[in-house]
């Protein structure tokens, strides 16, 4: 078998999206909004990772449950990027995913609607097929559709624990909380979403890190917490650090955190330290902001600027 039919990281997206965005210099709520063209293009969270791991230079299967009649257009779309789909079709086609970016304020708006229901015997037929490639690494991230149960996400990662497969976890939600008994290597929940799952406000910096340590004494071995344009907070084996990025022009906030997960997930690959860890995943995502999502295929960003926004990132050892 060729080293692509069993790259090492997968990536696996429950629900994906199509994501449509439109670019206008400010919304007008409850008015005729003109704009310039949309793009439409295939997403989801574990869709973005990989499209981020293959400019990083790492080939990675994208999984996940996708609706039968979207299955040519996702695959189309990642075979160039050198990403291997491999989805387990449903009935019906994805969600589409509306993202108005405003080039005024710089403020983006999402509105995510549900997709085409899935069934709990889709999601055994993934277990079986993630079991079979064993990756090292798998990336379990976003929303799960309608028709699963909150512990999907637990549910697959007990399939994959006996290949040994590490996981990266980016949910939120019920999905979340249920899934971290399952024991993932690493989650990367936003400071909302840490928030949402502690069940207390997060205010400032300290709260965050008594809030990562705490999941760290749960059994998580890494646990990253991303806060926008101010950085992130990393506790990792071995040092707990804060990683700042340099400013950047802000053109969209979609995708930043899935980038910050595939920076992450090829650390983990590549055996990185902490500090090395953080500066590559910051400059993933500071890149994913300042990408020019107008360009063709959805401005995904170059390495060249990924590695200067790593470099140029401030790392603090807490
Ligand atoms: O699964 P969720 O949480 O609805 O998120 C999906 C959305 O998130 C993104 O992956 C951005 O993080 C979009 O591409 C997609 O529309």
């Amino acid at each position: 078998m060729s080293p692509e039919a069993h790259p090492r990281i997968a990536t696996v997206t429950l629900s994906p999206a199509l994501d449509l965005t439109v670019r206008l210099p400010s919304l007008r709520v409850g008015e005729v909004n003109r704009a310039g063209p949309a793009e439409l293009r295939p997403a989801g969270k574990g869709v973005n990772v990989s499209v981020m791991l293959a400019v990083l230079g790492e080939a990675s299967l994208a999984s996940g449950l996708l609706g039968e009649g979207d299955l040519a257009a996702f695959g189309a779309f990642l075979r160039p990027f050198g990403i291997t789909p491999d989805f387990v079709s449903i009935p019906g086609r994805c969600r589409i995913n509306v993202k108005l970016v405003e080039t005024g304020a710089g403020q983006v708006t999402d509105i995510n609607p549900s997709g085409p229901e899935a069934s709990a015997a889709s999601l055994e037929a993934l277990g079986d097929r993630l079991a079979q490639h064993a990756p090292k690494i798998a990336v379990l991230a976003g929303s799960l559709p309608p028709g699963l149960p909150p512990g999907a996400w637990a549910e697959l990662m007990a399939m994959l624990a006996a290949a040994g497969t590490q996981v990266l976890l980016d949910s939120s939600g019920p999905a979340f909380d249920a899934a971290l008994a399952a024991g993932p290597a690493l989650v990367k929940p936003n400071r909302a979403e840490l928030a949402a799952l502690l069940g207390r406000p997060l205010p400032d910096r300290d709260a965050l890190v008594a809030a990562g340590q705490e999941l760290r004494d749960r059994g998580i071995a890494r646990v990253v917490v991303s806060d926008g344009g101010e950085g992130a907070l990393f506790v990792l084996p071995g040092a707990t650090l804060w990683a700042t990025p340099p400013k950047v022009a802000l053109t969209t906030t979609v995708g930043a955190g899935d980038a910050m997960v595939a920076g992450l997930a090829a650390a983990i690959a590549r055996g990185l330290d902490a500090e090395a860890t953080a500066r590559l995943a910051t400059g993933c995502a500071a890149a994913a902001v300042s990408r020019d999502v107008g360009a063709p295929g959805g401005g995904v960003p170059l390495l060249a600027e990924i590695e200067r926004l790593s470099a140029q990132s401030r790392i603090e050892r807490l």
